[in-house]
């Protein structure tokens, strides 16, 4: 089943659009990843498909339209993690990851036991279990990025829309949230499209891979055909080997220019 599918996307914040002409589709428990240089417009498009930002052409989601969805829908729907999220400093890392519930919620009801064991859970999953009654203003960037997600994963959704997941997290982190959504998708069908800059995580997570440069595909498909040291030069001006690991992913090595 397509859980997202686009086409003649084009999207921006003023006359002239950022992104342009963007056609793809994305099967239920698939993992998209979108990337491209800096500038590229990939944060544009993961708006664009959250309902952020206006656009031309379709966006459809469970084979809806996206307009067609209300807020309400749209949040028990999609799970949106923006890139530099502003936190309300005051709360508590349990209190802010309980915002995810809040779509679950009936009018005027509040959290429920099982609202409070999800986050508990989520929490636990995410490493942040100790940090739990701290205030998010207390926390260092990668455990502040990792009570983002908590959030956006106790929302319970089915497509998870996340805007460059692993910024600030270290390399045993980022692989272990990787790792987390990956179990996501393969046990409960969660459909992940994700920004990432690193190329190497994103060949060994994703299945597909849309290459943005300056707002137009220049490229799409398995990871492995995407990512050519000529297209790594030709759209980030880059010097690379494509190596590959034991199991075939492919690896993206910069390499030194200068002697
Ligand atoms: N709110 C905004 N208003 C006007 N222009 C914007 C806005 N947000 C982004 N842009 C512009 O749109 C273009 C694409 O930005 P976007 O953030 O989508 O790129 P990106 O590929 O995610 O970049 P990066 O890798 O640097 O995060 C850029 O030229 C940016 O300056």
């Amino acid at each position: 089943m397509t859980a997202l599918h686009l086409a003649g996307v084009s999207a921006g914040y003023g006359t002239s659009p950022v992104v342009r002409g963007v056609s793809t589709e994305v099967d239920s428990g698939g993992w998209f990843a979108i990337v491209g240089p800096n500038g590229a417009g990939k944060s544009t498009l993961l708006k664009t498909i959250a309902g952020l930002v206006p656009h031309e052409g379709e966006v459809n989601l469970d084979g809806a339209p996206a307009q067609s969805l209300s807020r309400k829908e749209k949040a028990l729907l999609i799970g949106y993690a923006p890139q530099n999220p502003v936190l309300p400093d005051g709360l508590t890392v349990t209190d802010y990851v309980l915002l995810g519930r809040t779509p679950h919620l009936g009018f005027l009801a509040r959290e429920s036991g099982s609202d409070l064991s999800i986050v508990e859970e989520t929490l636990a999953r995410l490493d942040l279990g100790e940090l739990a009654e701290r205030k998010l203003r207390t926390l260092s960037g990668g455990e502040q990025q990792r009570a983002v997600l908590a959030r956006v994963l106790a929302q319970q959704t089915s497509v998870l829309l996340l805007d460059e997941p692993t910024t600030g997290l270290d390399i045993g982190h980022a692989q272990a949230l990787l790792e987390r959504l990956d179990r996501l998708r393969r046990e409960d069908g969660t459909t992940v499209v994700s920004t990432l800059h690193d190329l190497t995580f994103a060949a060994q997570y994703a299945d597909e891979l849309l290459l943005l440069d300056d707002g137009e595909v220049a490229a799409s498909g398995k990871p492995s055909e995407v990512l050519t040291a000529q297209r790594l030069r030709d759209h980030y001006g880059a010097d690379t080997e494509v190596l590959r690991t034991s199991e075939g992913h492919p690896v993206v090595a910069p390499v030194r220019t200068t002697p």
